[in-house]
């Protein structure tokens, strides 16, 4: 999809920022990774079982092994001929009126068809008499091929990597994956009043933040960014940048963006060739969003305020990222649990704490005291995403809603 450039000084609306910046995905290519460092990427080729799943019958209790047909013929006491490990090859019961000792995970022996447990016999003198009367055919048996069939697709191409994907890729043997490649991303701060998180800051002065917050959100994607800091000066931020952009695919920022006389970032971005798609969204928080692209690095400078960029980073990089991996957020939605009020005509994304109810999430409306308010994302877990065309919002109404944990 191509889609031209905004370069108006107009405001534009979400929608319309969120298919500029979707129409600007990249493709990173492919690569094979060992697969304890596939947690997270995608995977990028079909994933199919090598043999069938269960591989054998296997048996599911330790126990004892018989011959079903015996028990229906009133026999209770079975002879024991052996023991059946886990690892070990398949024993044959020789006389189909005993029984084989099997554990967990061992083959299911010849000739038997039936599983009973420890707790529901007594051995006595090599022999094992059933207590239980209730003992049903093939019980505890695993049989070989009930979950999948060899040849049958496990994982499709283009799915997140989970610890479920990882089980799955280990069992039939993928030591190395065909993941994406993910980009390589560098995560700019701006600001004179930002100090490093071990240092004490003066009164004047806060930790740099927004670049952990960012740095963790990409991880969770299964992005390991690295981390720049630049001060507020035009000249200093123009050569820092010069070499920055260089180096990597995407450039992430935080600050510079809104109205300051330090807030330099969208004029050195277009002195160094990269090109405006748009400055400005009306939404909050995020007003001050800009992106633009120049070839195939895309440049997210999101504005400074804590709550703006982690929003952001949610509702626009996040999106682009996996439909650059070719994957499709689904998207979701919540019930708004009571009667919520947003004057200003821009598309509100209210913090909201969710819960679900009799299957249904509803979200609870804690909206903080604005963008600078950090700590109040701890206390929710999304956005409730408030259309900028009302201002008055029910209780019972289904909006979009943006996870962040
Ligand atoms: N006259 C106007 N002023 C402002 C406007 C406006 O439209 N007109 N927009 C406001 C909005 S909305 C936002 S959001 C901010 C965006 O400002 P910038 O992107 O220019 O960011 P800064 O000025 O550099 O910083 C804003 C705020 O955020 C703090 N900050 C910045 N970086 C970090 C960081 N890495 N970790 C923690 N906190 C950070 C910074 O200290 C400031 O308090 O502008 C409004 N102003
Ligand atoms: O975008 Mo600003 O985040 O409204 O404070
Ligand atoms: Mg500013």
């Amino acid at each position: 999809m191509s889609i031209s450039c905004n370069f108006s000084s107009e405001n534009i609306s979400v929608e319309q920022a969120l298919e500029i910046v979707l129409s600007q995905t990249e493709d990173f290519g492919s690569e094979k990774v060992d697969l304890p460092n596939s947690l997270g990427k995608v995977v990028k080729e079909n994933i199919f079982a090598d043999r069938d799943f269960p591989p054998f019958n296997r048996v599911s209790m330790d126990g004892i092994a018989i011959q079903f047909s015996q028990y229906n013929q009133g026999n209770r006491t079975f002879e024991i001929e052996g023991i059946q490990a886990a690892g070990t090859e398949q024993l044959t019961l020789e006389n189909p009126k005993n029984c084989l000792e099997v554990m967990t995970g061992a083959v299911l022996p010849e000739n038997t068809d039936t599983v009973i447990p420890y707790e529901l016999i007594r051995v006595e003198n090599g022999e094992a008499i059933i207590e239980n009367e209730e003992v049903k055919f093939h019980q505890n048996v695993h049989f070989q091929g009930l979950d999948k069939k060899e040849k049958d697709l496990l994982i499709p191409k283009n799915t997140k990597i989970s610890p479920a994907e990882i089980s799955v890729l280990a069992t039939v043997g993928k030591a190395q994956v065909e993941v994406s490649k993910t980009p390589k991303v560098a995560i700019i701060s701006t600001g004179d009043e930002l100090v490093e998180i071990h240092q004490t800051p003066k009164p004047f002065q806060i930790r740099r933040s927004n670049v952990h917050a960012l740095s963790a959100q990409l991880k969770n994607w299964g992005i390991e960014a690295q981390n720049f800091h630049v001060n507020d000066n035009k000249k200093l931020l123009k050569e820092s940048l010069a070499k920055i952009i260089q180096q990597f695919d995407v450039c992430i920022f935080s600050g510079a963006v809104s109205k300051g006389k330090f807030d330099f970032l969208p004029e050195v971005l277009e002195e160094l060739g990269v090109v405006k798609y748009f400055h400005r969204v009306n939404q909050r928080p995020g007003k001050p969003f800009w992106f633009g692209k120049k070839g195939n690095k895309t440049f997210f400078a999101f504005p400074g305020n804590p709550v703006s960029t982690f929003m952001c980073c949610v509702k626009y990089f996040q999106p682009w990222f996996f439909r650059s991996c070719e994957i499709n957020l689904k998207s979701e939605t919540a019930i708004l649990k009571e009667d919520y009020s947003f004057k200003p005509k821009l598309t509100y994304f209210l913090q909201v704490a969710t819960e679900t109810i009799n299957g249904k999430v509803f979200a609870q409306p804690l909206a903080g005291k604005g963008s600078g308010d950090l700590a109040n994302l701890t206390e929710c877990n999304a956005f409730l995403e408030l259309p900028a065309e009302r201002d008055h919002f029910n209780k019972g109404e289904i909006f979009p809603i943006h996870y962040y944990r």
